[in-house]
């Protein structure tokens, strides 16, 4: 299916109302928009008509005998028919303009967010997230669209009081009389439930993290058998939403019944008033038939002002949360000056100094220096800024202080996408699409050959179990690959940045789930592929360090020593100390020799 970009953007001007800047999206619809209001304001003046004829027909034909009844019948049915069609129209191009401006709306917000920078999602919330590009979306939607049709309609109550004023002046005001009521009280009623639905927005969006943390984090809460704990606070969760339901309840049992009655009390004023205008001689029965008309007719447009009021102050809300996103600025972007060159590998941090957005300093003037082609090993205990460098070489944040250059030139004079295709990161927890393993192999490049995808898999020491799988490479893994085992996910994330093959590697801890006994089979693969390439190896294991030519220890963002494993071992006692918590326990782990741990068997070892 082909996409369409968005018709036009909001407007970035943050001074303006939301709704001004919500306009050049509306105006990009303004031909399906006008379309529908055209033709409501049609139905409208076709539905009003219907009435009237009713009147002359019951006093002519049926009164005064002077004209046949049929006639009028079947001019009510084609009224009534052409109503339905122009109203079967309005409806189709409202909904139209609705589901294009939203699509749009959700294009802007899509293609902003994934220009965000990381330090962005470090903040939010993905369950905001989820809500913002959801309800938030729609309930803009709703009120761009659907307000100027509920405006349309409300005009259906001056046509049809203009032609109650031409047939008898008294009766019309009588048969308007209770409006005026209805539109106040239906404000009111609003007015009083907008705080109560807002809670209820808020409190559903609130249930939905816990049960969205609850299902992504299955795994853990089993592993601590907290499941009465996290039934608790979905339990807590619900409750507060019934209260506020019910609080929903409360005002709407209130109010309705009055707002409902209103209506019967115009039409028993029309009965009274039309009835002695009749007796007196004033007006017709048909006259008294059609008021009644009129009255049930102009009793919705005059509820739904509530409504709009209400949709409109949910809108305003939402298009504030919707442009906060749009007015968050991407830190990292592309330098106009930009270069795209073919790296070779010579990664350097040039005193770099980097705390993350929320202040932790993670690098303190750090110096490091790999030259093209060279492995080397990041050692040092937790927290110490290991895994924050290969970060820094992607560019999924710029540093604070100093420069990290590749080939001598800065990743900030990188264009992104150029930087990110050379720089393959493999995290030690990889996120795995519910796609093939083919397709999650290929995710960096799609049409990559299934011979190529083999290769890498085979480098990467996945190409084993992927071949025992039922439908090996075709077989889909589940949700974020949880259907395959921590190690065998980890080993699929290695195949997927050997595909790219790019000239720098960084493994961050990419090899902690995987036995070592596989890692063992796998490193005489993984040592050819690094080879030519400069990789970056963030490592706790002496397994994996002896994949490498140089190591350095890290602590306190900084790096405290340099050199072979073996001089450091002889020269630097804290390089023993980090090695030895990173080595303790050894574990006779039964699951071990059957292959690797998978995540919930991991946490709890942990
Ligand atoms: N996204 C983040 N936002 C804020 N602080 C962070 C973030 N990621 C890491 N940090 C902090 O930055 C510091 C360095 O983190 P880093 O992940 O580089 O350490 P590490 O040496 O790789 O640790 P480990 O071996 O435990 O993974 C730590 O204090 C950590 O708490």
């Amino acid at each position: 299916m082909s996409r369409r970009a968005p018709k036009a953007s909001i407007d970035p001007d943050a001074r303006k109302s939301w709704l001004r800047r919500a306009l050049p999206l509306v105006k990009a619809h303004r031909g399906l928009l006008i379309t529908s209001l055209v033709l409501s304001f049609l139905g409208l003046i076709v539905q009003v008509q219907i009435p009237n004829l009713v009147r002359i027909g019951i006093d002519k034909a049926i009164v005064e005998h002077s004209g046949r009844l049929a006639t009028y019948v079947w001019a009510i049915v084609g009224l009534a028919l052409g109503q339905g069609l122009i109203n079967y129209l309005a409806r189709l191009y409202l909904l139209r303009t609705a589901y294009e401006l939203e699509y749009d709306l959700r294009n802007i917000v899509y293609a902003h967010l994934v220009r965000m920078p990381f330090g962005f999602y470090d903040r939010v919330q993905s369950g905001e997230l989820m809500s913002r590009s959801g309800s938030d979306i729609r309930a803009v939607q709703m009120y761009l669209s659907f307000g100027p049709s509920i405006l349309v309609q409300c005009l259906i109550a001056v046509v049809a009081f203009v032609l109650m004023l031409s047939i008898n002046v008294p009766l019309a005001i009588v048969a308007m009389v209770t409006m005026p009521i209805i539109g106040v009280l239906g404000v009111s009623m609003r007015k009083a439930i907008f705080p109560v639905s807002w809670l209820i927005q808020a409190r559903l969006a609130r249930l939905a993290t816990v049960v969205d943390e609850n299902i992504q984090g299955v795994r853990i809460v089993k592993a601590f058998a907290a499941e009465g704990r996290q039934l608790r606070s979905l339990a807590e969760s619900a409750d507060r939403i019934r209260w506020a339901y019910q609080q929903d309840a409360r005002i709407r049992s209130r109010w309705n019944p009055v707002l409902d009655n209103l209506p019967r009390l115009g039409l028993a004023l029309v009965l009274i008033v039309g009835g002695i205008l009749v007796i007196d001689g004033h007006t017709t029965i048909g006259t008294i038939v059609a008021f009644n008309s009129y009255v049930l007719m102009l009793q919705p447009p005059f509820r739904l002002l509530g409504m709009m009021i209400m949709m409109g102050q949910r809108a305003s809300a939402s298009a504030r949360r919707i442009y906060e996103i749009l007015d968050t600025p991407s830190d990292v972007v592309d330098d106009p000056q930009a270069v795209a060159p073919r790296l070779r590998g010579d990664l350097a941090f040039a005193d770099v100094s980097f705390a993350y957005p929320n202040g932790t300093v993670a690098l303190d003037h750090l110096n490091l220096t790999l030259r093209a082609g060279e492995t080397v090993a990041v050692v040092g205990g937790t927290g110490s800024g290991k895994s924050t460098l290969g970060r820094l070489a992607a560019r999924f944040y710029d540093v604070s202080g100093g420069a990290v250059t590749i080939d001598g030139i800065d990743v900030r004079k990188i264009e992104l996408s150029s930087l990110r295709s050379q720089v393959g990161i493999v995290p030690d927890e990889p996120f795995l699409f519910s796609l093939s393993i083919h397709d999650n192999i290929a995710y960096g490049r799609p049409d990559a050959a299934r011979a190529e995808v083999i290769d890498a898999a085979e480098a990467a020491g996945a190409a084993e179990f992927i071949e025992e799988l039922p439908e090996g490479y075709d077989s889909v893994v589940g949700e974020r690959g949880y259907t395959l085992s921590g190690g065998q996910r980890q080993r699929i994330a290695i195949a997927r940045a050997l595909l790219m093959n790019p000239p720098i590697l960084v493994l961050d801890d990419a090899t902690s789930a995987i036995d070592v006994t596989v890692e063992q089979r796998i490193h005489g693969s993984l040592k050819s592929r690094m080879r030519g390439r400069t990789t970056l190896i963030v490592a706790h294991r002496l397994s994996t360090i002896s994949l490498a030519d140089r190591v350095i220890l890290m602590a306190a963002g900084r790096v405290i020593a340099d050199g072979t494993h073996e001089s450091l071992l002889a020269s630097e006692p804290r390089y023993g100390e980090v090695l030895a918590s990173a080595e303790a326990p050894p574990d006779p782990d039964p699951g071990a020799a059957a292959g690797e741990l998978s995540g919930a068997e991991r946490v709890v070892r942990r």
